[in-house]
């Protein structure tokens, strides 16, 4: 029987650690990405090489327009490389994915539980364990009470949290976050930031996070990959070994100099 419970706290021990044993969930092989248009050809990826773990949290920063979109959308099959090819780990099938864009994508004539929902109900009718899963996914992103309202009653932060609420609705293995913060302020921002931390902790999902925000990326995640421009290249990686939660490291010394470490290889 599907498993609907949102699990709150992590079933045993380190939730991330049990996920480290089991492999990558995703290797992405000597990827590149060409767009041929009536207007010329763009090259945007050039040989990505890369895997994610089970439970790791990756992030990607890199300059405007170097691929980091086209690489996420490739990942979740909304775009095919030019060469390479993308493995996925457990026995070539692909894991469940939740996706969620800058753009929050709720449908305006839904409620936020219904929004939440959307995956089951593209398949048909939802469940009472559907709704429970909803509800509870409500109060994990911190949106108990809102549950019954459309999205043009929410505030910018709280859409997201909808749109990140959604995506965690099929309990992914792997979540891809292509900037869902990134038009939000920086209050918001960073408190959606510790949240998503908060979750990820919990839920022991693999995460791919696209941002402009370096100290965004240091906040969240295990591995930083840097991007060079157009054709996008990873031209760096930092491993970061901050304790978690970091909300506690981000004034001290070490989170400022791998933020100014990761600058410099992106002004490179
Ligand atoms: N469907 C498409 N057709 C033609 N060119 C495309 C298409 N999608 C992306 N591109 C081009 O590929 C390059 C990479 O785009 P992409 O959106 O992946 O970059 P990005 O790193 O995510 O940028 P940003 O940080 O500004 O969001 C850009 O030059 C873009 O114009």
């Amino acid at each position: 029987m599907a498993d609907n419970t949102v699990r709150m706290v992590p079933p045993a021990g380190n939730v991330h650690a049990l996920n480290a044993s089991r492999g990558p969930v995703v290797r992405v092989d000597g990827v590149s990405k060409r767009f041929d248009t009536k207007s010329g050809t763009v090259q945007a990826l050039e040989g990505i090489r890369q895997s994610i773990g089970a439970g790791e949290f990756v992030a990607i920063v890199g300059p405007s327009g170097c691929g980091k979109s086209t690489l996420l959308r490739i990942l979740c099959g909304l775009e095919e490389p030019t060469e390479g090819r993308i493995d996925w780990g457990r026995e070539g099938q692909a894991p469940r994915m939740g996706v969620a864009f800058q753009d929050h994508r709720l449908l305006p004539w839904l409620s936020i539980e219904q929004n939440i929902m959307l995956p089951r109900l593209m398949q048909g009718r939802a469940s009472a364990a559907d709704i429970d899963r909803a509800l509870a996914l409500c109060k994990l992103v911190g949106l108990t009470g809102f549950e019954k309202r459309r999205p043009a009653e929410l505030s910018g932060g709280m859409k997201q949290r909808a749109s990140v609420a959604r995506a965690l609705f099929t309990d992914p293995e792997l979540l891809l976050l292509d900037e869902p913060f990134g038009a939000l302020d920086a209050l918001t921002r960073e408190q959606i930031t510790a949240d998503t931390e908060r979750i990820w902790t919990e839920q022991g999902f693999a995460a791919l996070l696209i941002t402009h925000s370096i100290s965004e990326a240091v906040h969240l995640a295990d591995r930083v990959i840097v991007m060079s421009a157009r054709p996008g290249r990873v031209v760096a990686e930092f491993k970061i070994d901050l304790p978690r939660p970091r909300t506690e490291a981000l004034g001290s010394p070490e989170f400022g100099k791998l933020c100014s470490d990761i600058r410099k290889k992106l002004e490179l």
